[in-house]
């Protein structure tokens, strides 16, 4: 991947979009694998339980990363030794142990977790949804004291306290939260640098925007497992990406990539068809085999939004029985993606991926077969390497299992790595 942050940056602008609030979109005709985006997180944390017997703690589920760049710490790695203050945190080499103590693992988030751990909550140990939120507000917080720019970065992401505040439940729960970071002593935090007073209201907005806007990086991929996230990002320039559930680009992370790559965390967002100038760049929120009424249902629920895209537009009139059917032709068996020949001859793709007026009944088609992946368990979505001279590649590449496939290879010819 040649194409640097700053060549894509240009490639797409943000622009107000009537009802779904700002979104990118192309600034020049896009070819099919092209980097939209490359975008580094400005906090990080894990998606993990946090608290652990000491007793243990080498086995903590944390322990299977880097509490730094949550790379696997595979092999003699295994034997890191947790951070000796807190023993909630593991670094996978001394420069990542060494980078984190002045930013990810400071002194005030090692006494913070060193408290929690010893003064354990009930309700905390209970609950792994309200660790993992208490592992984002550690976090940000602590972004607050490290780099005061980053913070408002994140403030200034769509999310609205109101949303961790409008039923008792959630209000309830944001209240212990925020009432147990009160209690972790927050260092002396230049106010005017921040800009910020420590309030219920501040902790319920930034629950938000972590609700709203972040990324996952997931767990290494198995057929026999469901898909889990290892850690959480908030990357500000790709949340300005919108939902669509037959997006047009997909992201993709190399978190285990290369040990030199001290940008393992990044995530980079291709184009997965020819795209022309103005079009809205739309990723899927998640994988793209879900059924109408659980995409419905996440899009409300999570992200505050009934989704009116082209796809949802069709499926909405499908009966119970009709979904059954594609479901079983499409998403079936492994490789059934194929369909028989003679469906094929109905998704003609247009050059920019949609398809032909025939196909009205499940225009989407096309998409499932050219670019959902088929591997067992896997449902991540297929965009082509980059072009090199504007040549697009023939090889797609897996934003979930990792798999290369040629394009012109039948489905079930067998991956390239
Ligand atoms: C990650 S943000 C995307 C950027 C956001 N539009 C902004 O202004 O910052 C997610 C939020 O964008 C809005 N959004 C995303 N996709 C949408 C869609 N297809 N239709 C309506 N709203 C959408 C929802 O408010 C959602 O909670």
């Amino acid at each position: 991947m040649t194409e640097t942050a700053e060549t894509s940056a240009s490639l797409v602008r943000i622009v107000e979009v009537d009802g779904k609030g700002r979104a990118l979109v192309s600034s020049v005709p896009l070819r099919a694998g092209q980097i939209v985006l490359r975008d580094s997180p400005v906090l990080l944390y894990s998606a993990l339980p946090l608290l652990t017997p000491p007793e243990s703690s080498k086995e903590s589920p944390n322990f299977k990363y880097c509490s730094h760049c949550f790379r696997l710490v595979s092999g003699a790695q295994l034997s890191c030794s947790p951070c000796p203050s807190c023993s909630l945190s593991v670094f996978c080499s001394p420069r990542c142990q060494s980078l984190s103590l002045s930013t990810s693992h400071t002194l005030w988030v090692c006494q913070a977790l060193k408290q929690l751990q010893s003064f354990p909550s009930a309700r905390l140990q209970g609950s792994t949804d309200l660790q993992v939120q208490m592992c984002f507000l550690f976090a940000a917080y602590n972004l607050a004291i490290v780099s005061p720019t980053n913070f408002h970065t994140l403030l200034s992401l769509q999310g609205d306290p109101s949303l961790f505040l409008n039923s008792t439940e959630t209000a309830n729960s944001t209240t212990f939260l925020h009432s147990l970071v009160s209690s972790l002593l927050l260092p002396s935090v230049n106010q005017d640098a921040v800009a910020f007073s420590f309030s219920l209201e501040l902790t319920a907005a930034l629950l938000a925007k972590d609700k709203l806007n972040a990324f996952g990086l997931m767990e290494p991929f198995t057929p026999d497992k469901e898909r889990s996230v290892r850690a959480y990002g908030i990357y500000p320039r790709a949340s300005f990406f919108n939902h669509d559930c037959l997006p047009n680009a997909c992201r993709f992370d190399y978190v285990d990539g290369t040990p030199a790559d001290v940008n393992n965390t990044d995530i980079i967002v291709r184009v997965i068809h020819d795209v022309p100038v103005g079009r809205e760049i739309c990723v899927s929120y998640f994988p793209v085999n879900l059924k109408y009424a659980e995409r419905q249902r996440r899009l409300k629920e999570d992200y505050g939004f009934i989704c009116d895209c082209d796809r949802c537009k069709v499926e909405a009139n499908w009966s119970d029985q009709e979904e059954e059917e594609l479901e079983e032709e499409n998403f079936g068996d492994e490789n059934e993606a194929a369909m028989d020949e003679d469906d094929d001859e109905e998704m003609v793709a247009d050059e920019y991926g949609g398809v032909a007026e025939d196909a009205s009944d499940f225009p989407h088609a096309y998409f499932f077969l050219e670019y959902m992946c088929n591997r067992e368990n896997c449902w991540g979505t297929l965009a082509p390497l980059p072009p090199s001279d504007m040549t697009p590649s023939t090889v797609m590449e897996c934003n979930v299992c990792g798999y290369l496939r040629n394009s012109n290879d039948p489905l079930d010819a067998g991956v390239l790595k």
